[in-house]
C-alpha cells in the first residue's frame, strides 16, 4: 500500500522531494516526518478536489488507509478468500464466478495472466478488455476488465472483482482496500489468510476462507539433472535472470537438430500460469534480488514447482527437480514446510500502525528527486513518478528527464525530440545490446505516458512500432549467437512448447 515513509533513513538522505512538501503543507502536513504517500495521492487528491461532499482529508492521518477509498467503504463487501496450494482450482473456481456476474474485474499480477483472463472471458462470450500499464484493448460493450494489478480501478463499481495476486506490493494493498465490488475474490496462499482478515477487520466487509487440496500430484525427484544432455520434452528450465534465460536458450535447447519441446522461463511463471509441464528443473536455488544473492524462500519454490503436472494438461503428473545434485536438499525442504505466515514479516516491518509497513520506494524517490524542479502539478509529477523507468539505467533515466522537461514546457513531447526513427541496428556487440535493450526501455515508457497523457504524447504508434523493430533487432543478435525464435510467440494457457521465453512482463 502506499508508500508510507515517516522517518524513513534512506528517503531522509536523498531529501524531501518538493512535490509532496509544496503540495501537502496546505493540508497541515509536518514536512519533517512525512514524505510521501504517493500510491494513494491520485485517489485521494480525485476525492478532495471533486467536491463530492468529502471533508478535508487529514495527511497527517496515515494510520487508516482504508479510509482513503470511500466508494468501497460505502459496501459492506463479500470477500471470498480461496487459498490452497499449486494447482487446486482456486483461480478456476473464482473466475467461474467472474464470468458469471453482471460486471466485474481482474487483477492479476502478470500481463499474461490478465491476457488469459481477457482472452477466456471473451471466448466464453462475456465481453472484456484488456487493460494493462502498456496497452488497452477495449471490446464494445464490455462490463468486465482484465487488468494486472497496478492498473486496479478503485473508483468504479463492479458486482464481481477478483484478485489473483501473489505479491504484497502497495498495488495488491491498494486493489484490497479500493475496489468497489459486491463480491471480491482473492486467490491465494493460505499464510495471507490471517493477515488478510486483520486488514479487513476494519472495512466491515464480510471475509470466508474457502480452501482447496491439490487436483493433481506433484512429486520431488531424488535424482538431479546433472546434464542438459538429460533434458526431456516437457521439461521446463527456470532460471532467474533475463540473460541467464538468453544463454541458456542459446547454447543448449536450439540446435536446429533438437526435437526437444522445451520451456525455459524465469520466476515469473510461478505466478499462476497454466502450462504442459511435465517437469520443473532448477537451473539454480540462489535468486539475485536486487540487493543479494539469497536462496529462494518456500513460497517462491511451491509456486515455481506447482507448474509441472497442471491438473487437465497433457502431464497428469508433475515432477520437479535441480541441476545440481547439492540444491536437491533445499527443494525438499522446502516444499515440505509450509509458507511462513505473512504477517510475522509484516510485523516485524510496521512502523505506523501495526497492520501497515513501509513499501519501499526509492526509486519513486529518485524519479521524485529529478522532477521535483520543474513547473509541474502534483498530479503530472506523481504519474512521472510511478512510471515504469528504469531509474538504474542512464539511458532510461535520461529518457524519463527529457519527457518530463519537455512535456513541462511545451505539454507536448514529440518522440522525434529525443529519437530518429530508422536510426536502429542489429546490435554487433554485448554493449550494443545493452544499449538497444535502454532504448526499448525508452519507448516502453512513451508508449506508457501516451496512454496516460494522450493529448501530450501523440506518437504512441511510432513508439510502439519502434518498440517492435528493437525487440526484432534483439531477437536478431540472439540468433545470430545460435538462439532461434520461439516459434509459438504467445503463451497461450496451454500451448505446445517450444522452447518459449517467458519472463516478467
Ligand atoms: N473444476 C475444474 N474443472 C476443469 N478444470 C479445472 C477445474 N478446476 C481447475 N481446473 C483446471 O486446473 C488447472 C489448475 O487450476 P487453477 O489455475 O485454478 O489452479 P490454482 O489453484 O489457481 O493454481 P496456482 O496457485 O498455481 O495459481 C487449470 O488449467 C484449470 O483450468
Ligand atoms: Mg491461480
Amino acid at each position: 500500500m502506499a508508500l508510507l515513509l515517516l522517518r524513513n533513513r534512506k528517503a531522509s538522505a536523498l531529501g524531501i522531494p518538493r512535490i509532496l512538501r509544496d503540495n501537502v503543507e496546505p493540508f497541515g502536513l509536518n514536512s519533517e516526518k512525512i514524505i510521501g504517500a504517493f500510491a494513494s495521492v491520485d485517489v485521494i487528491i480525485r476525492s478532495y478536489c471533486s467536491g463530492s461532499g468529502m471533508k478535508k482529508f487529514d495527511f497527517t492521518d496515515l494510520t487508516r488507509p482504508h479510509t482513503w477509498y470511500p466508494l468501497a467503504r460505502k459496501k459492506v463487501r463479500k470477500v471470498i478468500l480461496h487459498v490452497g496450494p499449486t494447482n487446486s482450482g482456486k483461480t478456476h473456481q473464482a473466475l467461474s464466478r467472474l464470468e458469471s456476474s453482471s460486471s466485474g474485474i481482474y487483477c492479476g499480477p502478470l500481463r499474461l495472466l490478465a491476457w488469459e483472463v481477457a482472452k477466456r472471458l471473451n471466448k466464453a462470450n462475456v465481453s472484456c478488455d484488456l487493460i494493462t500499464g502498456q496497452e488497452r484493448e477495449e471490446v464494445d460493450g464490455a462490463k468486465h476488465r482484465a487488468v494486472t494489478v497496478e492498473m486496479a480501478d478503485v473508483v468504479s463499481d463492479y458486482d464481481c472483482a477478483m484478485l489473483g495476486c501473489k505479491t504484497r506490493g502497495f498495488s495488491f494493498t491498494r486493489a484490497l482496500l479500493g475496489i468497489c465490488a459486491n463480491e471480491l475474490h482473492l486467490c491465494g496462499d493460505p499464510a495471507a489468510v490471517p493477515l488478510i482478515q486483520q486488514i479487513l477487520q476494519v472495512t466491515g466487509d464480510d471475509v470466508k476462507v474457502q480452501s482447496y487440496e491439490r487436483l493433481s500430484p506433484l512429486v520431488p525427484l531424488n535424482v538431479p539433472l546433472g546434464s542438459f544432455s538429460n533434458i526431456q520434452t516437457g521439461d521446463c528450465i527456470v532460471t532467474f535472470s533475463r540473460h541467464a534465460i538468453y544463454r541458456l536458450k542459446a547454447t543448449r535447447f536450439n540446435d536446429a537438430s533438437s526435437e526437444f519441446d522445451v520451456l525455459v522461463a524465469s520466476d515469473a511463471i510461478g505466478m499462476g500460469l497454466n502450462l504442459n509441464i511435465s517437469r520443473i528443473i532448477f537451473s539454480t536455488m540462489k535468486k539475485f534480488d536486487g540487493v543479494e544473492l539469497r536462496d529462494l524462500t518456500v513460497p517462491e519454490v511451491k509456486q515455481i514447482a506447482g507448474r509441472a503436472g497442471r491438473y487437465g494438461s497433457k502431464f497428469p503428473v508433475g515432477e520437479v527437480t535441480c541441476l545440481d545434485s547439492e540444491d536437491l536438499p533445499l527443494l525438499h525442504k522446502s516444499l515440505l514446510e509450509p509458507s511462513p505466515m505473512l504477517e510475522e514479516h509484516f510485523l516485524e516491518n510496521a512502523k505506523l500502525s501495526e497492520n501497515y509497513f513501509f513499501a519501499n520506494c526509492e526509486e519513486v524517490l529518485k524519479v521524485a528527486t529529478v522532477i521535483d524542479q520543474l513547473p509541474l502539478r502534483l498530479h503530472e509529477k506523481y504519474l512521472f513518478c510511478i512510471s515504469p523507468v528504469d531509474m538504474n539505467d542512464d539511458i532510461s533515466s535520461q529518457g524519463l528527464t527529457q519527457f518530463a522537461t519537455n512535456y513541462s514546457k511545451k505539454g507536448i513531447v514529440q518522440l522525434r525530440e529525443i529519437f530518429t526513427p530508422g536510426t536502429l541496428q542489429v546490435p554487433k556487440t554485448q554493449a550494443a545490446l545493452r544499449e538497444l535493450e535502454s532504448i526499448h526501455k525508452v519507448l516502453d515508457l512513451y508508449v506508457w505516458l501516451s496512454f496516460r497523457l494522450e493529448e501530450s504524447f501523440p506518437d504512441r504508434e511510432l513508439a510502439a512500432s519502434q518498440k517492435a523493430i528493437c525487440s526484432m533487432l534483439i531477437e536478431e543478435f540472439l540468433e545470430r549467437l545460435g538462439w532461434q525464435k520461439p516459434r509459438v510467440k504467445k503463451v497461450t494457457p496451454r500451448p505446445k512448447l517450444n522452447s518459449a521465453v517467458v519472463s516478467r512482463c
